[in-house]
């Protein structure tokens, strides 16, 4: 798809990072959001996998999660080091702190929330998301949602999922841009 008809000018330098909570959208969103800002879509679970030759689920078995976050963690940098693009991040991305630091200083970020109960019901193929194979889910969630809600917090923008076609949220998030236009342009330490 070429830019959107609907807000031609939104354009942007900054690469755009989805974040949030495992389940709530980010890579289902920023796929369709790409294309509006006629950008390049990447999702990091996605390139991590692709760089290991392993699914997310099989990394943490052999490897473990501490592995699977400095892999992460490289490939978000590699990203980020390239051309402007729409990149969904894993939902445990921001837990290292050089991509948080690299998030903030580089990037328009958008935090996607979602209540858990919706969480629970989008993230139900478990087999991408193994933080959720053992245990209650709700408990998980709830522990890690306390564990990083001050690190999503720190976006530049948030939205609440909006029941309903995913095209909706990605709606909401076009008119907040539209309406932030500062937010777009490149920060003074960019020029
Ligand atoms: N309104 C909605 N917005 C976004 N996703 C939705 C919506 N309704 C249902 N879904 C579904 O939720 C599921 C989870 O979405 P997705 O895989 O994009 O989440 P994610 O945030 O990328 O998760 P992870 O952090 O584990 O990669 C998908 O199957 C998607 O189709
Ligand atoms: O929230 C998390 O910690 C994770 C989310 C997924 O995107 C994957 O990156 C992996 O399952 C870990
Ligand atoms: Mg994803």
């Amino acid at each position: 798809m070429t830019q959107s008809r609907k807000y031609p000018e939104l354009k942007t330098t900054r690469p755009v990072v989805l974040v949030g909570m495992m389940g709530v959208g980010k890579t289902t969103i920023g796929r369709r959001l790409a294309p509006h800002l006629g950008l390049p879509f990447f999702d990091a679970d996605q390139e991590i996998e692709k760089a290991a030759g392993m699914s997310v689920s099989d990394l943490f078995k052999t490897h473990g999660e501490a592995s699977f976050r400095e892999g992460e963690a490289r490939v978000i940098k590699r990203l980020l080091d390239g051309p402007p693009h729409v990149l969904a991040t894993g939902g445990g991305a921001l837990t290292n702190a050089e991509t948080r630091a690299l998030i903030a200083e580089k990037t328009l970020s958008i935090w996607i929330e979602a209540d858990i109960e919706t969480i629970i019901k989008r993230a139900g193929r478990r087999d991408t998301r193994p933080l959720l194979q053992n245990g209650d889910p709700r408990e998980t969630l709830k522990r890690l949602l306390k564990e990083r809600e001050d690190y999503y917090r720190a976006a530049d923008i948030h939205v609440h999922t909006q029941p309903g076609p995913h095209n909706k949220t990605v709606e909401v998030i076009l008119e907040k841009l539209d309406s932030s236009p500062w937010l777009l342009s490149p920060r003074e330490e960019d020029k």
